[in-house]
């Protein structure tokens, strides 16, 4: 028996177009478009109809960067898959990818298949892996082969965190020669985590314990220096690079010499290093461990160079770097010594509107809203166009998305599973109202309707935005 949803009215938003059209979906696809008011639209037939006037109607958005219960600093993310893909629904993401982590001394398959047992039967939404790489040896080079064939074709070092996830320029190498040839995509955390290190221990030396020094000592020509050697050995091993949470206006500058150079080197940005700064970093009372995270937040004249990056495309994808510790009893953790505080700030939920934000600020068109949100991160990490898009044969990862609505962002009314909001009182224009995954109601009218377990796994095929 096959079921039919269409919805009518909206105004269809992908990154390459904008119609009022309605949307036919069957089986949980997409079936058809036409442009709303015409014979071909009205004579559809659907067992559910819904209105979506005045609204966008958008791809589900697609987040490539989560930590859900990621074990970091002796503690773990406070969202789990379940909690965490229902908060990411009610901000209109309808994928993640998540990372899987190798320990150091076990395997890529361990790690994995550890992840698979921790989301399996939980999320509300579909969700891929890419793999953290922290022990790169012969048999995890062989095992990188056999990770792309079976649709984990991403794999994330570290230049930072000596002793933990840390990979020296050799094992980066090692790491990017293979994927050169196996098709899969280096992501790099890049920042001199050997230099920072030196800069940490002055600094406690020094009595300068707060979290603003999170902030000085990671600083941003460590970022610009790593993100530079990262770009040259990827360069030397003929492999694609994407560089994660790019935050320094240096780092932008390194990766748009390269793509000017034609290199196939992306890079990301997320939302805090767009709307939150050092000042944020500096607030008294420990308030400011609510902000630390790696690469850390800059002071605020970075930010019109990430958008700036973000427009001419020398950033590709904003994705979150979900990673969130609560304040009471993990942040906490650091108090005193502000490098035990665990690195990472929450928000899933919040991305889709932040970026919406932005369009309603002039930063970015609505298009460009949907490319760096949708379009560009399922293409990056080869899942386009079953996600990021609405076109027949799609997934019908569908937001209604009213671009009228007023909200403001807080701790009390988000649903991710942690004590604060890291844009506590914000007031953003915009709001995801309805929310279907393979055109199942997740979130109908502002009313969670989905179920932990809707999720299913995402094989992905390797990246698609190579030159
Ligand atoms: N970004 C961060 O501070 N925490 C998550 C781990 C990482 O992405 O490096
Ligand atoms: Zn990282
Ligand atoms: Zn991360």
């Amino acid at each position: 028996m096959s079921s039919r949803t269409v919805i009518r009215g909206g105004l269809v938003i992908t990154a390459s177009d904008e119609i009022h059209a309605d949307v036919l979906i069957e089986d949980g696809r997409v079936a058809a478009l036409a442009a709303s008011g015409t014979p071909a639209a009205e004579a559809w037939t659907a067992e559910r109809t819904i209105d979506a006037t005045g609204k966008y109607v958008i791809p589900g958005g697609v987040d490539a960067h989560t930590h859900m219960e990621l074990p970091f600093g002796g503690t773990f993310a406070s969202d789990t898959f379940e909690t965490g893909t229902r908060a990411a629904a009610w901000g209109g993401t309808t994928t993640i990818v998540d990372f899987a982590v190798q320990s150091v001394g076990h395997s890529l398959r361990e790690g994995l298949d550890a992840w698979h047992a921790k989301a399996e039967g939980n999320c509300a939404i579909d969700y891929g892996f890419h793999m953290i790489v922290s022990d790169v040896h012969q048999e995890t080079l062989k095992e990188m082969d056999l990770l792309v064939e079976e649709g984990v074709t991403s794999f994330k070092q570290f230049m930072a965190y000596p002793g933990v996830f840390y990979s020296d320029d050799g094992q980066i190498l090692r790491a990017m020669q293979r994927s050169a040839d196996n098709g899969g995509l280096i992501m790099m955390h890049a920042e001199n985590g050997i230099a920072i290190d030196v800069l940490v221990e002055q600094a406690l030396a020094r009595g300068e314990t707060d979290p603003r020094y999170h902030g000085e000592v990671r600083k941003a020509l460590l970022e610009a220096e790593a993100t530079h050697r990262a770009i040259k050995l990827a360069q030397v091993a003929g492999a694609p690079l994407y560089v994660v949470h790019v935050s320094a206006m240096e780092a932008v500058a390194e990766l748009a010499r390269a793509r000017d150079e034609g290199l196939n080197v992306f890079g990301e940005t997320c939302p805090q290093y767009l709307f939150l700064s050092t000042d944020n970093l500096a607030e008294p009372d420990f308030e400011g461990s609510k902000y630390v995270c790696s690469t850390p937040l800059r002071p605020k004249e970075h930010q019109a160079k990430l958008w700036q990056g973000l427009r001419t495309n020398d950033l590709q994808v904003v994705s979150t770097d979900h990673c969130p510790f609560c304040f009471v009893g993990q942040k906490e953790l650091g108090r005193g010594d502000f490098s035990k505080i665990p690195n990472g700030l929450p928000g899933v939920e919040n991305r889709m509107d932040l970026l919406h934000q932005a369009v309603v600020d002039g930063h970015i068109s609505r298009r460009r809203w949907i490319e760096i949100a949708c379009a560009a991160p399922a293409r990056m990490f080869g899942m386009y166009p079953k996600k990021g898009t609405i076109a027949p044969g799609a997934d019908a990862d569908i937001v209604i998305y009213d671009p009228h609505a007023e909200q403001v962002m807080s701790v009390d009314t988000h649903h991710m599973n942690v004590d604060y909001s890291a844009y506590e009182g914000k007031h953003v224009t915009g709001r995801v109202e309805t929310v279907l995954s393979r055109g199942e109601l997740v979130i109908t009218e502002r009313e969670y309707t989905g179920h932990a377990g809707h999720g299913t796994y995402t094989p992905r095929s390797t990246c698609q935005y190579l030159n």
